[in-house]
Protein backbone atom coordinates (compact mmCIF):
# COMPACT_ATOMS: atom_id res chain seq x y z
CA UNK A 1 0.00 0.00 0.00
CA UNK A 2 1.26 3.25 -0.94
CA UNK A 3 1.26 6.02 1.77
CA UNK A 4 -0.10 9.52 0.94
CA UNK A 5 1.68 12.43 0.08
CA UNK A 6 1.43 14.61 3.51
CA UNK A 7 -0.74 17.33 2.97
CA UNK A 8 0.17 20.75 4.75
CA UNK A 9 -3.02 21.08 6.91
CA UNK A 10 -2.41 17.84 9.12
CA UNK A 11 1.37 19.21 9.18
CA UNK A 12 -0.09 22.52 10.89
CA UNK A 13 -1.84 20.31 12.72
CA UNK A 14 0.57 18.30 14.09
CA UNK A 15 3.44 21.33 14.43
CA UNK A 16 0.36 23.05 16.85
CA UNK A 17 0.04 20.05 18.59
CA UNK A 18 4.19 19.61 18.90
CA UNK A 19 4.59 23.76 19.99
CA UNK A 20 1.51 22.87 23.04
CA UNK A 21 3.11 19.81 24.06
CA UNK A 22 5.92 21.61 24.62
CA UNK A 23 4.39 24.17 27.08
CA UNK A 24 2.26 21.56 28.70
CA UNK A 25 5.80 19.06 29.58
CA UNK A 26 7.13 21.68 31.95
CA UNK A 27 3.93 22.89 33.21
CA UNK A 28 3.43 22.04 37.50
CA UNK A 29 1.44 19.28 38.59
CA UNK A 30 -1.08 21.82 39.96
CA UNK A 31 -1.97 23.42 36.42
CA UNK A 32 -2.24 20.02 35.25
CA UNK A 33 -4.78 18.85 37.81
CA UNK A 34 -6.54 22.26 36.89
CA UNK A 35 -6.85 21.45 33.45
CA UNK A 36 -7.87 17.85 34.16
CA UNK A 37 -10.47 19.30 36.45
CA UNK A 38 -11.75 21.88 33.61
CA UNK A 39 -11.79 18.94 31.38
CA UNK A 40 -14.10 17.25 33.40
CA UNK A 41 -16.41 19.87 34.18
CA UNK A 42 -16.84 20.74 30.43
CA UNK A 43 -17.88 17.19 29.41
CA UNK A 44 -20.21 17.16 32.34
CA UNK A 45 -21.39 20.71 30.83
CA UNK A 46 -21.69 18.74 27.49
CA UNK A 47 -23.64 16.18 28.43
CA UNK A 48 -26.87 16.98 26.64
CA UNK A 49 -24.48 17.59 23.10
CA UNK A 50 -22.52 14.48 23.58
CA UNK A 51 -25.04 11.76 24.32
CA UNK A 52 -26.99 13.36 20.79
CA UNK A 53 -24.07 12.87 18.74
CA UNK A 54 -24.17 9.72 20.33
CA UNK A 55 -27.35 8.59 19.37
CA UNK A 56 -26.78 10.00 15.86
CA UNK A 57 -23.84 7.99 15.40
CA UNK A 58 -26.30 4.83 16.98
CA UNK A 59 -28.18 5.36 14.44
CA UNK A 60 -25.66 5.82 11.46
CA UNK A 61 -24.54 2.20 12.74
CA UNK A 62 -27.48 0.30 13.74
CA UNK A 63 -27.67 -1.73 10.70
CA UNK A 64 -23.74 -2.17 9.47
CA UNK A 65 -22.40 -3.60 13.15
CA UNK A 66 -22.56 -6.21 15.28
CA UNK A 67 -24.44 -6.41 18.67
CA UNK A 68 -21.42 -6.48 20.86
CA UNK A 69 -19.71 -3.50 18.95
CA UNK A 70 -22.72 -1.78 18.83
CA UNK A 71 -22.59 -2.15 22.52
CA UNK A 72 -19.01 -0.68 22.11
CA UNK A 73 -20.19 2.03 20.54
CA UNK A 74 -23.00 3.29 22.73
CA UNK A 75 -22.26 5.92 25.49
CA UNK A 76 -25.14 6.60 27.99
CA UNK A 77 -25.58 8.59 30.93
CA UNK A 78 -24.06 6.03 33.39
CA UNK A 79 -20.83 5.51 31.46
CA UNK A 80 -20.49 9.19 30.27
CA UNK A 81 -20.64 9.87 33.92
CA UNK A 82 -18.22 6.95 34.93
CA UNK A 83 -16.05 8.11 32.18
CA UNK A 84 -16.34 11.73 34.11
CA UNK A 85 -15.34 10.38 37.01
CA UNK A 86 -12.31 8.64 35.78
CA UNK A 87 -11.02 11.88 34.72
CA UNK A 88 -11.26 13.29 38.10
CA UNK A 89 -9.42 10.28 39.23
CA UNK A 90 -6.64 10.82 36.70
CA UNK A 91 -6.28 14.46 38.38
CA UNK A 92 -5.69 12.55 42.11
CA UNK A 93 -3.18 10.31 40.92
CA UNK A 94 0.57 11.07 41.50
CA UNK A 95 2.29 12.88 39.05
CA UNK A 96 4.72 10.40 36.79
CA UNK A 97 6.76 13.73 35.58
CA UNK A 98 9.70 14.88 37.68
CA UNK A 99 10.15 11.33 39.63
CA UNK A 100 13.96 10.58 40.26
CA UNK A 101 14.63 7.34 39.21
CA UNK A 102 18.32 7.57 40.07
CA UNK A 103 20.16 10.05 42.42
CA UNK A 104 24.16 8.84 42.44
CA UNK A 105 27.10 10.35 42.94
CA UNK A 106 29.67 9.52 40.50
CA UNK A 107 32.57 11.39 42.01
CA UNK A 108 32.79 14.77 44.42
CA UNK A 109 30.58 17.08 42.92
CA UNK A 110 29.39 14.82 40.12
CA UNK A 111 26.10 14.57 40.63
CA UNK A 112 23.69 11.83 38.00
CA UNK A 113 20.22 11.66 38.56
CA UNK A 114 17.43 9.91 36.45
CA UNK A 115 13.97 11.96 35.46
CA UNK A 116 11.07 10.74 34.08
CA UNK A 117 9.62 13.15 31.43
CA UNK A 118 7.06 13.19 28.84
CA UNK A 119 6.99 11.42 25.36
CA UNK A 120 6.24 14.44 23.38
CA UNK A 121 3.27 14.16 20.84
CA UNK A 122 0.99 10.33 20.87
CA UNK A 123 -0.48 9.52 18.11
CA UNK A 124 -3.57 7.06 19.28
CA UNK A 125 -5.35 5.45 16.85
CA UNK A 126 -8.77 3.90 18.26
CA UNK A 127 -11.74 1.53 17.57
CA UNK A 128 -15.36 3.17 17.70
CA UNK A 129 -15.87 3.04 21.55
CA UNK A 130 -16.04 6.84 22.59
CA UNK A 131 -14.99 6.94 26.19
CA UNK A 132 -11.79 6.06 25.35
CA UNK A 133 -10.98 9.46 24.02
CA UNK A 134 -12.04 11.00 27.14
CA UNK A 135 -9.69 7.96 29.13
CA UNK A 136 -6.85 8.80 26.42
CA UNK A 137 -6.86 12.75 26.98
CA UNK A 138 -6.76 12.79 30.95
CA UNK A 139 -3.91 10.51 30.86
CA UNK A 140 -1.88 12.30 28.03
CA UNK A 141 -2.70 15.64 29.92
CA UNK A 142 -1.43 14.29 32.95
CA UNK A 143 1.74 12.50 31.63
CA UNK A 144 2.33 16.19 29.94
CA UNK A 145 2.21 14.57 25.98
CA UNK A 146 0.30 16.27 23.52
CA UNK A 147 -2.34 14.12 21.74
CA UNK A 148 -3.39 13.32 18.11
CA UNK A 149 -6.41 11.41 18.21
CA UNK A 150 -8.18 8.92 15.36
CA UNK A 151 -11.13 7.33 16.20
CA UNK A 152 -13.02 4.59 14.73
CA UNK A 153 -15.25 5.87 11.70
CA UNK A 154 -18.62 4.62 13.67
CA UNK A 155 -17.73 7.35 16.77
CA UNK A 156 -16.78 9.99 14.75
CA UNK A 157 -19.82 12.44 15.82
CA UNK A 158 -19.26 11.17 19.25
CA UNK A 159 -15.59 12.13 19.34
CA UNK A 160 -16.16 15.31 17.47
CA UNK A 161 -18.42 16.34 20.39
CA UNK A 162 -15.98 15.33 23.02
CA UNK A 163 -13.12 16.98 21.90
CA UNK A 164 -15.49 19.49 21.02
CA UNK A 165 -16.15 19.49 24.90
CA UNK A 166 -12.35 19.24 25.80
CA UNK A 167 -10.99 21.85 24.01
CA UNK A 168 -13.75 24.32 25.20
CA UNK A 169 -12.51 23.04 29.06
CA UNK A 170 -8.69 23.52 28.31
CA UNK A 171 -9.37 26.94 26.50
CA UNK A 172 -10.05 28.30 30.31
CA UNK A 173 -6.64 26.95 31.91
CA UNK A 174 -2.82 26.73 31.21
CA UNK A 175 -3.26 23.93 28.79
CA UNK A 176 -3.45 25.30 25.14
CA UNK A 177 -6.21 23.62 23.32
CA UNK A 178 -4.29 22.51 20.31
CA UNK A 179 -2.81 19.86 23.03
CA UNK A 180 -5.28 17.75 21.56
CA UNK A 181 -6.56 16.83 18.27
CA UNK A 182 -8.83 14.46 16.63
CA UNK A 183 -8.39 12.83 12.84
CA UNK A 184 -11.84 10.90 11.57
CA UNK A 185 -10.49 9.53 8.35
CA UNK A 186 -7.84 6.57 7.32
CA UNK A 187 -6.19 8.82 4.88
CA UNK A 188 -5.41 10.83 7.72
CA UNK A 189 -4.18 7.96 9.67
CA UNK A 190 -2.08 7.29 6.98
CA UNK A 191 -0.35 10.58 6.66
CA UNK A 192 -0.10 10.82 10.51
CA UNK A 193 2.51 7.68 10.01
CA UNK A 194 4.89 9.67 7.86
CA UNK A 195 4.74 12.54 10.70
CA UNK A 196 8.10 11.66 12.63
CA UNK A 197 9.27 14.57 13.27
CA UNK A 198 6.17 15.12 15.24
CA UNK A 199 5.05 12.65 16.76
CA UNK A 200 6.79 10.65 19.30
CA UNK A 201 4.74 7.62 19.93
CA UNK A 202 2.15 5.92 17.79
CA UNK A 203 -0.14 3.72 19.45
CA UNK A 204 -2.65 1.68 17.29
CA UNK A 205 -5.62 -0.40 19.20
CA UNK A 206 -6.73 -2.83 16.23
CA UNK A 207 -6.07 -6.33 14.67
CA UNK A 208 -2.82 -8.02 14.81
CA UNK A 209 -2.93 -7.30 11.30
CA UNK A 210 -3.78 -3.82 11.34
CA UNK A 211 -0.88 -3.35 14.43
CA UNK A 212 1.75 -4.89 11.53
CA UNK A 213 0.48 -2.61 9.25
CA UNK A 214 1.34 0.27 11.09
CA UNK A 215 4.25 -0.97 12.38
CA UNK A 216 5.72 -1.69 8.57
CA UNK A 217 4.77 1.76 7.81
CA UNK A 218 5.93 3.98 9.76
CA UNK A 219 9.41 5.37 11.06
CA UNK A 220 7.53 6.53 14.17
CA UNK A 221 8.19 3.90 17.48
CA UNK A 222 4.78 2.12 18.00
CA UNK A 223 3.30 0.42 20.95
CA UNK A 224 0.94 -2.10 19.63
CA UNK A 225 -2.27 -2.89 20.95
CA UNK A 226 -3.81 -5.67 19.00
CA UNK A 227 -6.43 -8.32 19.39
CA UNK A 228 -7.31 -10.29 22.69
CA UNK A 229 -7.51 -13.89 22.11
CA UNK A 230 -7.64 -14.32 25.91
CA UNK A 231 -7.90 -18.21 27.12
CA UNK A 232 -9.55 -19.73 30.24
CA UNK A 233 -7.91 -22.98 31.52
CA UNK A 234 -10.25 -25.06 33.60
CA UNK A 235 -7.56 -27.60 35.56
CA UNK A 236 -8.74 -31.21 36.97
CA UNK A 237 -7.96 -29.21 40.58
CA UNK A 238 -10.84 -26.34 39.88
CA UNK A 239 -13.42 -25.57 42.07
CA UNK A 240 -16.23 -25.97 39.36
CA UNK A 241 -18.37 -23.36 40.71
CA UNK A 242 -15.91 -20.91 40.56
CA UNK A 243 -15.18 -22.08 37.64
CA UNK A 244 -18.61 -21.76 35.89
CA UNK A 245 -18.57 -17.95 37.61
CA UNK A 246 -15.90 -16.87 35.63
CA UNK A 247 -16.18 -18.06 32.88
CA UNK A 248 -19.44 -16.28 32.33
CA UNK A 249 -18.31 -13.19 33.45
CA UNK A 250 -14.97 -13.69 30.90
CA UNK A 251 -17.04 -14.09 27.99
CA UNK A 252 -20.43 -13.10 28.87
CA UNK A 253 -20.25 -9.69 30.96
CA UNK A 254 -19.10 -7.73 27.96
CA UNK A 255 -18.38 -9.66 24.97
CA UNK A 256 -17.02 -6.94 22.27
CA UNK A 257 -13.53 -6.25 24.35
CA UNK A 258 -10.58 -7.26 23.84
CA UNK A 259 -10.00 -8.95 27.64
CA UNK A 260 -13.31 -11.17 27.38
CA UNK A 261 -12.23 -14.98 26.48
CA UNK A 262 -12.69 -16.51 23.04
CA UNK A 263 -11.51 -20.38 24.10
CA UNK A 264 -12.19 -22.14 27.09
CA UNK A 265 -9.63 -25.36 27.99
CA UNK A 266 -10.76 -27.89 29.96
CA UNK A 267 -8.99 -30.80 31.61
CA UNK A 268 -9.86 -34.15 30.26
CA UNK A 269 -9.97 -35.13 33.69
CA UNK A 270 -13.04 -32.47 35.03
CA UNK A 271 -14.57 -32.45 31.46
CA UNK A 272 -17.61 -34.56 31.87
CA UNK A 273 -19.13 -32.60 35.20
CA UNK A 274 -17.97 -29.29 33.91
CA UNK A 275 -18.89 -29.38 30.96
CA UNK A 276 -22.68 -29.41 31.18
CA UNK A 277 -22.84 -27.12 34.27
CA UNK A 278 -21.25 -24.11 32.34
CA UNK A 279 -22.73 -25.17 28.69
CA UNK A 280 -26.23 -24.46 31.28
CA UNK A 281 -24.71 -20.94 32.26
CA UNK A 282 -24.01 -20.03 29.62
CA UNK A 283 -26.73 -20.75 26.78
CA UNK A 284 -28.49 -18.14 29.47
CA UNK A 285 -26.00 -15.48 28.63
CA UNK A 286 -27.23 -16.51 25.16
CA UNK A 287 -23.28 -17.68 24.44
CA UNK A 288 -23.34 -20.09 21.32
CA UNK A 289 -20.28 -22.82 22.16
CA UNK A 290 -18.00 -24.38 19.48
CA UNK A 291 -16.76 -27.93 20.54
CA UNK A 292 -13.38 -29.78 19.52
CA UNK A 293 -14.61 -33.63 19.16
CA UNK A 294 -14.03 -35.07 22.50
CA UNK A 295 -16.39 -31.66 23.39
CA UNK A 296 -18.63 -32.54 21.00
CA UNK A 297 -19.29 -36.00 22.71
CA UNK A 298 -20.17 -34.21 25.88
CA UNK A 299 -22.00 -31.66 24.54
CA UNK A 300 -23.44 -33.28 21.61
CA UNK A 301 -25.81 -30.31 20.18
CA UNK A 302 -22.98 -27.69 19.82
CA UNK A 303 -21.55 -26.80 16.72
CA UNK A 304 -17.92 -28.15 15.72
CA UNK A 305 -14.78 -26.09 16.01
CA UNK A 306 -11.87 -26.20 13.22
CA UNK A 307 -8.07 -24.79 13.49
CA UNK A 308 -9.90 -21.39 12.75
CA UNK A 309 -11.40 -21.15 15.64
CA UNK A 310 -8.86 -21.54 18.04
CA UNK A 311 -7.39 -18.41 15.70
CA UNK A 312 -10.21 -16.19 16.09
CA UNK A 313 -11.26 -13.08 18.10
CA UNK A 314 -15.35 -13.30 17.88
CA UNK A 315 -16.03 -9.97 19.97
CA UNK A 316 -19.12 -11.57 19.89
CA UNK A 317 -21.44 -14.20 22.22
CA UNK A 318 -19.23 -17.04 20.82
CA UNK A 319 -16.84 -19.45 22.91
CA UNK A 320 -14.58 -22.37 21.28
CA UNK A 321 -13.84 -25.33 23.61
CA UNK A 322 -11.07 -27.92 23.90
CA UNK A 323 -10.19 -30.09 25.88
CA UNK A 324 -6.45 -30.75 26.83
CA UNK A 325 -4.66 -33.77 28.15
CA UNK A 326 -2.92 -31.58 30.83
CA UNK A 327 -1.60 -28.76 31.79
CA UNK A 328 1.48 -28.41 29.70
CA UNK A 329 -1.55 -29.27 26.77
CA UNK A 330 -3.38 -25.98 27.75
CA UNK A 331 0.04 -23.87 28.06
CA UNK A 332 1.24 -25.31 24.77
CA UNK A 333 -2.22 -24.33 22.95
CA UNK A 334 -2.46 -20.81 24.51
CA UNK A 335 1.46 -20.15 23.65
CA UNK A 336 0.51 -21.32 20.01
CA UNK A 337 -2.78 -19.72 19.34
CA UNK A 338 -3.39 -16.68 22.19
CA UNK A 339 -2.47 -13.55 21.42
CA UNK A 340 -0.22 -12.38 24.43
CA UNK A 341 -3.18 -10.17 25.88
CA UNK A 342 -4.46 -11.93 29.05
CA UNK A 343 -5.06 -15.66 30.28
CA UNK A 344 -6.68 -17.20 32.73
CA UNK A 345 -6.65 -20.87 35.20
CA UNK A 346 -9.13 -21.98 36.93
CA UNK A 347 -7.38 -24.33 39.93
CA UNK A 348 -7.24 -25.56 43.96
CA UNK A 349 -3.85 -26.17 43.59
CA UNK A 350 -1.03 -23.18 44.12
CA UNK A 351 1.84 -25.70 42.44
CA UNK A 352 -0.23 -25.67 39.26
CA UNK A 353 -1.08 -22.23 39.30
CA UNK A 354 2.72 -20.95 39.78
CA UNK A 355 3.16 -23.56 36.89
CA UNK A 356 0.72 -21.31 34.61
CA UNK A 357 2.14 -18.00 35.69
CA UNK A 358 5.39 -19.03 34.83
CA UNK A 359 5.17 -20.65 31.63
CA UNK A 360 2.29 -18.70 30.19
CA UNK A 361 3.91 -15.72 28.11
CA UNK A 362 1.14 -13.15 27.87
CA UNK A 363 1.05 -9.13 29.31
CA UNK A 364 -1.68 -10.83 31.98
CA UNK A 365 -1.45 -14.41 33.64
CA UNK A 366 -4.51 -14.32 36.27
CA UNK A 367 -5.08 -17.21 38.68
CA UNK A 368 -9.24 -17.74 39.59
CA UNK A 369 -10.42 -14.40 38.69
CA UNK A 370 -12.17 -13.28 35.18
CA UNK A 371 -9.69 -11.94 32.60
CA UNK A 372 -12.31 -8.88 32.33
CA UNK A 373 -9.98 -7.44 35.11
CA UNK A 374 -6.98 -6.67 32.55
CA UNK A 375 -8.18 -2.73 32.94
CA UNK A 376 -6.57 0.30 33.83
CA UNK A 377 -9.35 1.84 36.12
CA UNK A 378 -9.42 -1.76 37.71
CA UNK A 379 -5.98 -2.16 38.44
CA UNK A 380 -5.71 1.15 40.03
CA UNK A 381 -3.97 3.65 36.74
CA UNK A 382 -7.27 5.55 37.28
CA UNK A 383 -7.89 4.82 33.74
CA UNK A 384 -6.27 3.27 30.28
CA UNK A 385 -4.82 4.19 27.08
CA UNK A 386 -5.29 0.37 26.03
CA UNK A 387 -3.79 -2.82 26.31
CA UNK A 388 -0.24 -3.36 24.88
CA UNK A 389 0.25 -6.91 23.95
CA UNK A 390 3.96 -6.45 23.28
CA UNK A 391 6.88 -8.36 24.64
CA UNK A 392 8.63 -5.05 25.50
CA UNK A 393 6.99 -2.85 28.21
CA UNK A 394 4.90 -1.04 28.82
CA UNK A 395 2.39 -4.22 28.96
CA UNK A 396 -0.79 -4.73 29.64
CA UNK A 397 -3.19 -1.71 30.55
CA UNK A 398 -1.27 1.28 30.16
CA UNK A 399 -1.62 4.20 32.40
CA UNK A 400 0.69 7.44 33.38
CA UNK A 401 3.33 4.89 34.06
CA UNK A 402 3.67 3.69 30.39
CA UNK A 403 3.39 7.55 29.36
CA UNK A 404 6.66 8.98 30.18
CA UNK A 405 10.24 8.01 29.80
CA UNK A 406 13.17 9.45 31.47
CA UNK A 407 16.42 11.91 30.87
CA UNK A 408 19.71 11.66 32.48
CA UNK A 409 20.75 14.53 34.10
CA UNK A 410 24.29 15.11 34.90
CA UNK A 411 25.76 17.88 37.41
CA UNK A 412 29.56 18.74 37.48
CA UNK A 413 32.04 21.36 38.59
CA UNK A 414 34.29 21.32 35.17
CA UNK A 415 34.76 17.20 35.25
CA UNK A 416 36.53 15.70 32.73
CA UNK A 417 36.92 11.72 31.52
CA UNK A 418 40.72 12.23 30.81
CA UNK A 419 40.60 12.41 34.90
CA UNK A 420 38.90 8.69 35.57
CA UNK A 421 41.43 6.97 32.78
CA UNK A 422 45.14 6.30 32.12
CA UNK A 423 47.71 5.03 35.03
CA UNK A 424 46.52 7.86 37.58
CA UNK A 425 42.75 7.19 36.87
CA UNK A 426 40.55 8.39 39.69
CA UNK A 427 38.14 5.91 41.08
CA UNK A 428 34.33 6.42 41.10
CA UNK A 429 32.33 6.78 43.84
CA UNK A 430 29.19 5.36 42.52
CA UNK A 431 27.11 6.21 45.71
CA UNK A 432 23.61 6.34 45.68
CA UNK A 433 22.50 9.36 47.22
N1 LIG B 1 -5.41 -4.27 23.11
C1 LIG B 1 -6.27 -3.27 23.14
O1 LIG B 1 -6.23 -2.39 23.98
C2 LIG B 1 -7.32 -3.17 22.11
C3 LIG B 1 -7.42 -4.10 21.10
N2 LIG B 1 -8.39 -3.99 20.15
C4 LIG B 1 -8.46 -5.02 19.15
O2 LIG B 1 -8.64 -4.45 17.88
C5 LIG B 1 -9.31 -5.36 17.03
C6 LIG B 1 -10.30 -4.72 16.13
O3 LIG B 1 -11.19 -3.93 16.84
P1 LIG B 1 -12.28 -3.15 16.01
O4 LIG B 1 -13.29 -2.59 16.87
O5 LIG B 1 -12.75 -4.05 14.93
O6 LIG B 1 -11.45 -1.98 15.42
P2 LIG B 1 -11.07 -1.64 13.93
O7 LIG B 1 -9.95 -2.50 13.46
O8 LIG B 1 -12.29 -1.61 13.11
O9 LIG B 1 -10.55 -0.16 14.08
C7 LIG B 1 -9.57 0.25 14.93
C8 LIG B 1 -8.99 1.56 14.39
O10 LIG B 1 -8.07 1.23 13.34
C9 LIG B 1 -8.43 1.91 12.15
N3 LIG B 1 -8.07 1.04 11.02
C10 LIG B 1 -8.34 -0.28 10.90
N4 LIG B 1 -7.82 -0.75 9.76
C11 LIG B 1 -7.22 0.31 9.14
C12 LIG B 1 -6.49 0.47 7.92
N5 LIG B 1 -6.28 -0.55 7.11
N6 LIG B 1 -6.01 1.68 7.62
C13 LIG B 1 -6.21 2.74 8.43
N7 LIG B 1 -6.90 2.66 9.59
C14 LIG B 1 -7.39 1.46 9.95
C15 LIG B 1 -9.92 2.15 12.27
O11 LIG B 1 -10.31 3.20 11.42
P3 LIG B 1 -11.73 3.26 10.70
O12 LIG B 1 -12.77 2.93 11.72
O13 LIG B 1 -11.82 4.65 10.23
O14 LIG B 1 -11.71 2.25 9.62
C16 LIG B 1 -10.04 2.49 13.75
O15 LIG B 1 -9.68 3.82 14.01
C17 LIG B 1 -9.86 -6.42 17.93
O16 LIG B 1 -8.99 -7.51 17.73
C18 LIG B 1 -9.68 -5.85 19.33
O17 LIG B 1 -9.43 -6.82 20.31
C19 LIG B 1 -9.26 -2.96 20.12
C20 LIG B 1 -9.18 -2.01 21.09
C21 LIG B 1 -8.25 -2.04 22.17
N1 LIG C 1 -9.93 -2.52 29.63
C1 LIG C 1 -11.11 -2.46 28.83
C2 LIG C 1 -11.00 -3.33 27.63
C3 LIG C 1 -9.81 -2.97 26.79
C4 LIG C 1 -10.24 -2.30 25.54
O1 LIG C 1 -9.97 -1.15 25.33
O2 LIG C 1 -10.96 -3.10 24.76
P1 LIG C 1 -11.76 -2.70 23.43
O3 LIG C 1 -13.18 -2.71 23.76
O4 LIG C 1 -11.41 -3.80 22.51
O5 LIG C 1 -11.41 -1.36 23.08
C5 LIG C 1 -12.31 -2.91 29.63
O6 LIG C 1 -12.16 -3.79 30.46
O7 LIG C 1 -13.39 -2.42 29.37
Amino acid sequence: MTIVQVGSSLVEIAGKTRAAASKLAILSTEAKNQAIAAIAQALESSQEEILQANVADCQAAAEGIAKPLYKRLQLDEHKLRDAIAGVRDVGKLADPVGKVQIHRELDTGLILKRITCPLGVLGIIFEARPEAAIQIVSLAIKSGNGVILKCGREAVRSCEAIVKAIKQGLSQTAVSPDAVQLLTTREETLELLKLDKYVDLIIPRGSNSFVRFVQENTRIPVLGHADGICHAYIDQAADINKAVEITVDAKAQYAAVCNAIETLLVHQSIAAEFLPQVATALAENYVQLKGDQRTLEILPNIAAASEIDWETEYSDLILSIKIVDDLEDAIAHINQYGSRHTDVIVTEDIATAEAFFGLVNSAGVFHNCSTRFADGFRYGFGAEVGISTQQMPPRGPVGLEGLVTYKYQITGNGHIVASYTGANAKAFIHRDL
